[in-house]
């Protein structure tokens, strides 16, 4: 596993948000996260991604233990997260979103200077190997389609050297088209070995492009399946917990 988390315990004053969980991720693999509203999703990604510190448990990434204080350490240690509201400086361009704190320079007489040619090469490459369409490298980033603004994120994370890619319910805000679109970067992810994990509320995108599937009830991992060995009927009642009135009653 690239990723894991054993007995991660969350709590909030009294309130335990998130109660024993594990949570796994491959190499190459798309791993889709659900859960009703106030079933631990958010912080458990707030967990894997530095935001939140566990009070109990361990996390693995890359097969070394792992105590993330902040985003910047997930960061360094190659998990980016990328929330719905993107985090993109909109009256930037897309090359200069994408080198953000990373800008490439070169020395001129001893002299560090901006690499605007090697930033916009490498841009167009990412941009390339993603399938991503942007109307110029150049324009506003506010400008663009919100699957296009995905796809810049996207190349952002893989430019950060990302190997693993937090997504919290990236095809919310977009339409039907633009889902798709969404939906291709993520199987491009995985095609280059790239591990995904995916927040959606959305049972036919999860089916679409997932290959296992967390089910959080409750802040508890109740269920992992294979997304080719389930249905959406059962990943559903696992999700509202009909699965419990059915063992109750019987
Ligand atoms: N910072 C916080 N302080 C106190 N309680 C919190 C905090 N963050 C989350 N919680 C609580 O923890 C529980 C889990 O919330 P969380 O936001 O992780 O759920 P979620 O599955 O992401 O829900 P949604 O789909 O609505 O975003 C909820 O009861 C929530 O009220």
């Amino acid at each position: 596993m690239v990723f894991r988390m054993s007995g991660i315990v969350k709590r909030f004053g009294g309130l335990v948000a998130l109660d024993r969980v594990d949570f796994s991720v491959a190499k190459g693999e798309v791993m889709a996260l659900v859960g009703d509203n106030g079933a631990g999703k958010s912080t458990l990604i707030k967990t894997m991604s530095g935001a939140h510190v566990p009070d109990e448990g361990t996390i693995e990434m890359e097969g070394k233990l792992v105590h993330f204080r902040s985003p910047q350490e997930a960061w360094a240690s190659g998990i980016a997260t990328i929330y719905q509201e993107l985090a993109l400086a909109g009256k930037m361009t897309v090359v200069d979103n994408i080198f953000l704190g990373r800008e490439i320079k070169k020395p001129v007489l001893g002299v560090p200077f901006l690499d605007r040619q090697a930033m916009r090469k490498r841009t167009s490459e990412l941009l390339s190997q993603l399938d991503v369409h942007v109307p110029s490298i150049d324009s506003w980033v506010e400008s663009m389609s919100g699957g296009q603004r995905q796809g810049v994120a996207i190349a952002r994370a893989l430019n950060m050297d990302a190997r693993l890619i937090i997504m919290d319910e990236p095809t919310a805000a977009l339409a039907v088209a633009e889902v798709r679109k969404v939906l291709e970067f993520i199987k491009n992810l995985r095609a280059q070995g790239k591990s995904v994990v995916l927040i959606s509320h959305n049972i036919q995108d999860v089916f679409e492009v997932s290959d296992r599937i967390s089910v959080m009830r409750h802040g508890r991992c109740i269920a992992v399946r294979e997304t080719a060995k389930t249905t959406p009927q059962e990943i559903i009642g696992l999700i509202t917990g009909a699965h419990e009135v059915r063992a109750a009653a019987s």
